[in-house]
């Protein structure tokens, strides 16, 4: 698992390695910005050949007869008033030593740039011209091939001003279905985050209003505007170069086709250890990025945890037994892929628990895993008089007045237990009523509905617009529901936040090279509570659960890829845990 690290965090790194005296501020910023070059021409080979000029001989390394000046290499940097921009001027110095033609553009007043930005503004200056950034200037001339975006990385705190945006909104305007194969090769780039988004919420910025606040429909239309015209308020790039860690606002966003880290030389954790440099270790977001195993002998997550392997001594008993609440006739879809889920991932047995009226439709639907119709909260309670159970899971397809009656119980037992779904929205009118229920090894599996029927005002802060960084985030307000309800919150969505109530928190990111646009599909979520369920009766803890299951539902779907149906996904854990080794 890697850090995801806040701008703060990245600033006190930083800071300790300038401190230490290793290396200066400077240093980092030449490093910085030799490792977006590298980083671009990784990306894209062909764009680190030598450039080529016209000749009439014809030679090979020059234009030929039928290509034009436009062919030529062209990159136009645009440069904000901080280091940000710095990096910049160091990537227009190294692409124009390697032949390029490069334009910059800066935006503020060079006298107020801090001073290692203000040091390659200099040396840039001594090469070539440095324009301010105007509508007219920075979209005149021929399309570069390369825009590099160098205007706000961790320092942005509000809004991009207007001018930029304009900026922003001209070059979108210019570039629209001008992104042609046959056209010359165009690509935009943006130094550690693309300006415009809170680096630690991965929010954008809008603007404060300044119009009149008590004209409701002044305010609207303006936010519409910001809003809806997605090009004012950042350029979308193709590739996100950010440096020594990835930041929380990269994974909580993916408005980049892609982001790679470049190496700065600040050391891994064991040099500038994370929990020296902000004393709660849990203040650290975690990524679930492991690795799969190529061969076994390799030291690898969740592997090592799944690898319990059945010895001579096992029986079905030792890996837990898994009982799914099920709803009635016509709605146990639900339970089953819930119940499928749990025993693929390895729990010993799995019982699922329909009205007596639903046992004829799911025994014709069910064989690996046994019935036992539950009419009522008397019986569940004699059900669970069998410490055997040891995992329950409520929610999936249960309905809603079954889950106000049951889940009451099921706390109660005290088990390893999975909220899902209706066991959540029959909260709605009372979460307290339920927070009080709840106990240290309960998970509750939202998607963003359900969270913010049980947490009203956490989603109402999560959802208000950001004017200001840092901007509360999805992180933020898991965590402080999981400190509300006292238990594990897994808060789906293409970032899956999953956060503990003593603040340990991490994210499961579908997106980037872990994209599984398939995934959003019916009935995938009662698989993912199936998932933690299985391994809850396999003995994990509930953070441990939950990540897991989080990170092999992904995993899964990435196996399958797109057709995939939430049935496949279960069938698709085996291939998994033979990457994996187990
Ligand atoms: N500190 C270091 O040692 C290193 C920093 N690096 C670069 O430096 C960046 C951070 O630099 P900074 O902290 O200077 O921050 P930025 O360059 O992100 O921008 C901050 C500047 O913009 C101003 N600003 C912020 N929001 C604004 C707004 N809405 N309108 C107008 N002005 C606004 C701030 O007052 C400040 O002058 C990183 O993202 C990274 O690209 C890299 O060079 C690596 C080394
Ligand atoms: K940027």
């Amino acid at each position: 698992m890697t850090e995801l690290l806040t701008a703060a965090q990245m600033r006190a790194i930083e800071q300790a390695a300038i401190d230490s005296g290793d290396v200066t501020g400077l240093e980092l910023m030449e490093r910085a910005g030799r490792g977006v070059v590298e980083a671009i021409f990784e990306e894209w080979p062909e764009l680190a050949k030598p450039n080529r000029g016209a000749s009439p001989s014809g030679s090979p390394g020059y234009l030929g007869p039928r290509e034009t000046r436009a062919a030529r290499r062209r990159a136009v940097v645009l440069c904000g008033p901080g280091n940000n921009g710095g990096d910049g001027f160091v990537v227009a110095r190294r692409l124009l030593d390697k032949g390029w033609d490069v334009e910059v553009f800066l935006f503020g007043d060079p006298d107020k740039l801090p001073p290692d930005a203000r040091t390659n503004y200099d040396v840039w200056c001594s090469m070539g011209a440095v324009k301010k950034l105007e509508v007219d200037a920075v979209t005149s001339g021929p399309r570069p091939t390369l825009l590099i975006d160098a205007m706000f990385g961790t320092g942005l705190t509000r809004a991009i001003p207007l001018d930029c945006a304009l900026a922003f909104h001209a070059i979108e305007k210019r570039d629209v279905g001008d992104r042609h194969p046959w056209l010359v090769p165009y690509h935009r780039v943006a130094i550690d985050t693309p300006s415009g988004l809170d680096t630690d919420s991965g929010k954008f910025l809008l603007p404060e209003f300044s119009g009149d606040a008590d004209d409701e429909e002044d305010w609207e239309s303006y936010w519409e505007w910001w809003q809806n015209d997605a090009s004012m308020r950042l350029l979308l790039p193709d590739l996100t170069i950010s440096f020594h860690r990835r930041r929380l606002g990269h994974v909580l966003s993916d408005v980049s086709r892609k982001v790679v880290v470049c190496d700065i030389g600040l050391g891994k954790e064991d040099r500038h250890p994370a929990h020296l440099l902000w004393p709660h270790s849990n203040d650290v977001v975690r990524l679930l990025d492991f690795d799969v195993p190529k061969g076994r002998s390799k030291r690898a997550w969740p592997g090592n945890d799944l690898d319990k392997r059945r010895g001579a001594q096992s029986h079905k008993y030792t890996h837990g037994h898994a009982l799914i609440l099920s709803g009635q006739s016509g709605k146990g879809g639900a339970a089953r892929l819930a119940a499928r889920g749990a025993l693929r991932i390895g729990a010993g047995l799995v019982t699922v628990a329909p009205t007596p009226g639903a046992l004829q439709e799911n025994a014709a639907r069910l064989d690996a895993i046994m019935l036992s119709p539950v009419g009522d909260a008397p019986t569940l309670e004699t059900v669970l008089a069998d410490e055997r159970f040891n995992a329950l899971c409520l929610g999936p397809g249960l309905g809603q007045e079954r889950a106000r009656e049951l889940v009451p119980v099921a706390l109660a037992a005290e088990r390893a237990t999975v909220l899902d779904a209706d066991a959540l929205t029959a909260f709605a009118d009372n979460p307290a009523g339920l927070f009080d229920m709840l106990h240290e090894n309960c998970v509750l599996t939202p998607h963003a509905g359900e969270f913010a029927r049980l947490f009203p005002d956490i989603a109402e802060k999560l959802n208000a617009p950001a004017t200001q960084g840092p901007a509360y985030s999805k992180v933020d307000a898991t965590r402080e529901a999981a400190a509300r309800a006292g238990c594990v919150v897994l808060f789906k969505g293409p970032d899956t936040v999953i956060a503990a109530p003593d603040g340990r928190c991490s994210i499961n990111s579908a997106a980037y090279e872990r994209s599984a646009p398939w995934l959003a599909s019916a009935g995938t979520g009662d698989v993912l509570a199936g998932f933690v369920t299985g391994l809850l009766a396999r003995g994990f803890k509930p953070i441990q659960a939950a990540e897991t299951a989080a990170w092999m539902h992904v995993e899964c779907a990435l196996e399958f890829g797109p057709g995939l149906i939430a049935e496949d996904l279960s069938e698709m854990l085996p291939n998994v845990f033979r990457k994996l080794g187990v």
